[in-house]
């Protein structure tokens, strides 16, 4: 997909799924999600990647999601789990590709959420994800995961960390911003800036993923 549909536009979490429903209609069988999101983990730089283990899923705990209302059968059981969402045969290839692409001083593993923006997290937001567990956030992925469970799809998904969230109160500058405030301008420049090599990873994942088919 080129862009995909944010909750944060006014679309329902299951029109922001829609594409995943459409891609198991026409046979799709394995689904890599890519985001940009903010670090939370003090060890994350900009430029780094995130491979999701897992994601906690705070706006499904708030009682929205991409199934809520009638459950269409083609799309999978009204009730179905979510501990293997992160496919881990999947993720062991993309553990090879990222040493033989030598990426290891940059890649790290860990937590996404989804929040509903479109603003980014106040520092209290922050901290509050952090003592959750979180490693990193952004605004979408998690309802298209879920959609894709749902209906067998299985999934890997990985973070451009396109900025640091900051969990300390900045100081105001002369026009009136903050010294610790992310811009979209940053977040769209970092993807701009690692997208070579983000095609060269995802080439690969395709690769080893397609041996198995
Ligand atoms: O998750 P993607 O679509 O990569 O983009 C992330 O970056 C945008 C905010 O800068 C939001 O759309 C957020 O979800
Ligand atoms: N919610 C959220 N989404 C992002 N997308 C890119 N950076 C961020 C961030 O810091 N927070």
């Amino acid at each position: 997909m080129q862009g995909r549909f944010h909750y944060y536009e006014g679309y329902p979490l299951s029109i922001c799924a829609m594409p995943v429903r459409l891609m198991k209609l026409l046979g799709v069988s394995y689904l890599i999600a890519s985001n940009a999101a903010g670090g939370l983990n003090p060890k994350y730089k900009v430029g780094d990647i995130m491979l999701q283990k897992d994601h906690f899923n705070i706006m499904g705990l708030a009682g929205l999601g991409p199934h809520i209302g009638p459950n269409d059968s083609r799309f999978g059981p009204r009730f179905f789990p979510m501990t293997n969402a992160y496919d881990e045969s999947i993720l062991n290839k993309v553990r090879q590709i990222v040493k033989d692409l030598k990426m290891e001083n940059k890649v790290h593993e860990g937590v996404y959420t989804c929040v509903g923006g479109p603003n980014y997290e106040t520092v209290a937001d922050v901290r509050a994800l952090i003592s959750l567990g979180v490693d990193s956030v952004g605004m979408s992925t998690v309802h298209e995961v879920i959609a894709a469970r749902q209906c067998g799809i299985r999934c890997f998904a990985f973070s451009l960390i396109t900025n640091i969230c900051s969990t300390e109160y900045g100081t105001t500058t002369e026009d009136h911003s903050c010294s610790t405030e992310v811009h979209s301008e940053e977040v769209l420049k970092v993807g701009k800036d690692m997208e070579d090599e983000l095609r060269i990873f995802v080439e690969e994942i395709v690769e080893a993923i397609s041996q198995d088919t």
